[in-house]
């Protein structure tokens, strides 16, 4: 943790729930609501057909909802396509740019990356931005370059502690069961806070810095003591409400 941030916990449901699904995100507000702890923020990132019975069912208190992707632009020719604007419509407060699934599968490069978080900020949401190493990557000793690189190119200059978080996703561990040692964990963290901090100065030393990649219940609160990790961004163990719930609760107060 850093001292002074609040941390984030924020789920991502990725391609995964239709409208049966809600009674999670139901079940996640009130477990939420009863522990009457607000020691974290909570949010779950929803496919973009959930988003606005999502927020509706999540009733703005305790959890907020956000996208997973969008588009740079505001509006146009863009079949397919959804904006930060759509999102906000929607009910998303934040959204997800950069994920190592994105930039796999279609191709996004730092500079779309860069274009969509400063979408996201103009539409008036948080860019949640992506960063982290593939296995190759990792074993080559890459991972501190490839990380340095991705937030270099993938930030615009007007980043706050409000309108960003950065989530570090090491792309081996997503999905995997594999988890970096906690003094990997916590070097790469402290080379994204030192590069924050030189490049943005307060807002840098203030951003979220979120871990992703395999955290259950189990590993959760080891995790999250971790220095300059204010949270987390969790993929499986998000889409049920018992296992998110666990893993809110495993934020230290
Ligand atoms: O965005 C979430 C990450 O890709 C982590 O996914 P995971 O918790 O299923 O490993």
């Amino acid at each position: 943790m850093t001292p002074g941030v609040k941390p984030l916990v924020a789920g991502n449901w990725k391609m995964n729930g239709t409208g049966a699904a809600l009674g999670e995100v139901r079940a996640i507000v009130e477990g939420l609501s009863a522990s009457g702890s607000a020691v974290a923020d909570a949010m779950l990132c929803v496919p973009a057909t959930l988003i606005g019975r999502a927020a509706d069912a999540a009733g703005g208190a305790v959890l907020e909802i956000g996208g997973q992707d969008c588009h740079a632009k505001e509006s146009g020719a863009h079949t397919g396509d959804v904006s930060a604007e759509m999102l906000r419509d929607a009910g998303a407060s934040a959204v997800i740019v950069g994920h190592s699934e994105r930039r796999t599968d279609h191709g996004e490069t730092d500079a779309t990356v860069r274009d969509k978080a400063a979408a996201a900020w103009r539409a008036g949401v948080t860019a949640i931005i992506c960063v982290g190493e593939t296995r190759e990557q990792r074993e080559n000793g890459e991972a501190e370059r490839v990380t340095s690189a991705q937030l270099d190119g993938s930030i615009p200059d007007d980043m706050t502690a409000g309108n960003t978080v950065i989530a570090y996703e090491p792309v081996w561990a997503i999905g995997t069961g594999l988890v970096p040692s906690n003094d990997d964990i916590a070097a790469i963290h402290a080379l994204i806070r030192d590069r924050m901090e030189a490049r943005f100065g307060g807002e840098g030393r203030k951003v979220r810095i979120l871990y992703g990649g395999s955290v259950k219940s189990g590993n959760a609160a080891e995790i999250f003591a971790i220095d300059n990790v204010d949270g987390g961004l969790i993929g499986g163990a998000s889409l049920k409400a018992a296992d998110f719930l666990a893993i809110c609760d495993a934020v230290p107060d």
